[in-house]
C-alpha cells in the first residue's frame, strides 16, 4: 500500500505534468494505486495523492452507503483526461476524500460530462458520464490541477 498525502502536503496543490510513456513502470504504479484505493476503501485514487505529479487516475465506482445506486464498474484507469464538455446541470452531493480523512462535504457538480482519455496502452477513449461516476471523474481531475473539496466548497 502506498503512502496517501493528507491536506497540506505541497503536491496536492500543484499541477500534475501530463504522461509521455506507456511503460512498465505506469502500469506498476496504477497497480499500486488500484491496490491502495482498494485498501482504504475509496472509489477513485490520483497519482498526486500518493507523491506523483502525473495526470493519473483511478476511478472505481461501486454501490456505497451514500450512494446505494452507483453503478458497479471495473476500475478504469484516465490517462491525461479532457473535459470536452460540461451540462449546464449541476447536482449537490456528498464527497470524500482520502487525503482529508473522515471529512464528507456538499460539493456541487455537472451532472453529466463528455471526457476524453488514454487508457494504459495509450489508446484514447472518448464517453459520456453520468451521476456519481461523473462526479468522480470531476473530483480526480481536480487532484490533477492541484484541487481539493476544500478548494471546492460550495
Ligand atoms: O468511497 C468513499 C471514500 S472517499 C473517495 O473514494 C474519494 C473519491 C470520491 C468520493 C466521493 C465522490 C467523488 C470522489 C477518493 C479520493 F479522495 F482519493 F479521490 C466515498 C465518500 C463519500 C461519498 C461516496 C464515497
Ligand atoms: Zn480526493
Amino acid at each position: 500500500m502506498l503512502a496517501i498525502a493528507t491536506y497540506g502536503e505541497r503536491i496536492l496543490g500543484q499541477a500534475a505534468q501530463p504522461v509521455q510513456l506507456f511503460d512498465e513502470p505506469l502500469a506498476a504504479l496504477a497497480e499500486k494505486m488500484l491496490e491502495t484505493m482498494k485498501l482504504a476503501q475509496g472509489v477513485g485514487i490520483a497519482a498526486p495523492q500518493v507523491g506523483q505529479g502525473i495526470r493519473l487516475f483511478i476511478m472505481a465506482s461501486h454501490p456505497n452507503d451514500r450512494y446505494p445506486d452507483a453503478p458497479l464498474m471495473a476500475p478504469q484507469v484516465v490517462i491525461n483526461p479532457q473535459i470536452l464538455k460540461r451540462s449546464g446541470k449541476m447536482l449537490a452531493g456528498e464527497e470524500g476524500c482520502l487525503s482529508l480523512p473522515g471529512e464528507r462535504v456538499q460539493i456541487l457538480r455537472h451532472e453529466s460530462i463528455e471526457v476524453r482519455y488514454q487508457d494504459l496502452s495509450g489508446e484514447w477513449q472518448q464517453e459520456w458520464l453520468q451521476g456519481f461516476v461523473a462526479r468522480i471523474f470531476q473530483h480526480e481531475y481536480d487532484h490533477l490541477e492541484g484541487l481539493t473539496l476544500r478548494e471546492r466548497l460550495e
